[in-house]
């Protein structure tokens, strides 16, 4: 891992400097981006000590490259990590992390909500070798302490949740987790590192899919697991990313995630700003049913989103009276917003969770697991709040007149 003359330094002077010193580059501002797969080895003695791993040196970019390495070691320090594993999309992180941790005869304890393509892994997955999956409702931590169980090896969860922005008290969780021998992995991406930090809060492992606000500009694919223990990234990398996955991030987008993370601040500033003008709105407006936004008085965890996050995120989700059938009128009805699934980027981007990215749940899980057929999700961009805000009021008119 590089080193770093910033390990003190505030959160945006990190997400900007860490781990480089232009000087020791030719001057270069710009971390140089290394393209190549293979490493040249000064003799055959010194390859075989690379494979043995008692020789530090990279010798193939799947398992290290010094583009990847840097964006790591940034990121480690912007989470607090003892180390971190950088992946091709964020489910190449999901999955490489619990492979490396789960044995046949384990159990994860998974929250409710997850995203569909994490639920669909762990349920149709890691399933069939013999690992046994369990869901309960971590709203109440008391809920997760009754269900941890002998074989329990990992808890699992969202906070917020995608796509109905539950909350779970992490801490608490944590602290039930690791009596019972478990580990704790919290999906990370609603919030980044500038918002929640889930290794202080005690996790063990923090996941990410750095598509979303990390790279920030929806123009790339990567994924991360940023781990409060080095042995376990060590694990994750050798055993997860190199032998089970190979789900190798590209040293370009490691470029791009680095300079998407010099505006992150800035960026989920404004995100948190308007995404709470988004949910005023939504919530004022007769046609609507419920809005689950955070930073909301109304929202249920509201106390505990102030405890928890720094912000209350770009995310909102609701209902509209008319159910589906309305919150379908009202995403066709969008003229700015683009219906679009992902989220983090700087257009406003709404999606419909039963028949997208929760497809992979069916209808009765759906149910089972709190993500109503209506519900709409908003990923609140950076353009001018005033046209975002005339855009959403109209289409909310439509929705309601039909
Ligand atoms: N994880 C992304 C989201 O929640 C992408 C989704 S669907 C393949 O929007």
């Amino acid at each position: 891992m590089p080193t770093s003359p910033h390990k003190k330094t505030g959160f945006s002077t990190r997400a900007i400097h860490f781990g480089y010193t232009p000087a020791q580059h030719q001057g270069a501002l710009v971390p140089p981006i290394y393209t190549s797969a293979t490493y040249a080895f000064p003799d055959a003695a010194y390859g075989g000590r690379c494979f043995a791993g008692t020789e530090p040196g990279y010798f193939y970019t799947r398992v290290g490259n010094p583009t990847l390495a840097l964006l790591e070691a940034r990121l480690a320090s912007l989470e607090e990590g003892a180390g971190a594993v950088v992946f091709g999309s964020g489910m190449g992180a999901v999955t490489a992390t619990l492979w490396s941790m789960l044995e046949q005869g384990d159990e994860v304890l998974a929250d409710l909500t997850l995203y569909g393509c994490t639920f669909a892994f762990l349920n149709h997955g890691l399933t069939r070798f013999g690992v046994t999956v369990r869901h309960v409702d971590m709203t109440d931590p008391a809920k997760v302490a009754q269900a941890m169980g002998p074989k329990t090896r990992v808890v699992y969860l969202e906070s917020p949740a995608n796509p109905n922005m539950r909350l779970v008290d992490i801490a608490a969780v944590c602290t039930i987790a690791h009596a019972g021998g478990a580990r704790v992995v919290v999906d990370n991406t609603y919030c980044t590192p500038y918002l929640q930090q889930p290794l202080c809060l005690g996790a063990d492992v923090s996941v990410h899919s750095m598509t979303k606000y990390l790279g920030g500009h929806g123009d790339l694919m990567a994924g991360a697991a940023i781990f409060a223990d080095a042995e376990l990234a060590q694990r994750v990398r050798v055993f997860g990313l190199k032998d089970m996955t190979g789900a190798v991030m590209s040293a370009q987008d490691a470029h791009l995630v680095m300079r998407g993370l010099k505006t992150l601040t800035l960026r989920m500033d404004r995100h948190c700003q308007s995404a709470q003008k988004v949910a005023e709105l939504l919530q004022a407006h007769a046609a609507t049913a419920v809005v689950h936004f955070p930073g909301l008085p109304t929202f249920a965890q509201h106390d505990l989103a102030k405890r928890q996050m720094r912000q209350f995120g770009g995310m909102v989700a609701f209902e509209l009276k008319g159910g589906l059938q309305a919150g379908i009128r009202f995403m066709d009805a969008l003229q700015l917003v683009t219906r679009a699934v992902s989220l983090g980027d700087a257009e406003t981007l709404a999606q419909h969770p039963a028949s997208m990215t929760h497809a992979t749940y069916t209808l009765e899980e759906r149910q089972a697991h709190g993500i109503s057929e209506g519900l709409v999700r908003l990923s609140v961009g950076l353009e001018d709040m005033d046209d975002l805000l005339a855009d959403i009021q109209q289409a909310l008119d439509q929705a309601d007149k039909a």
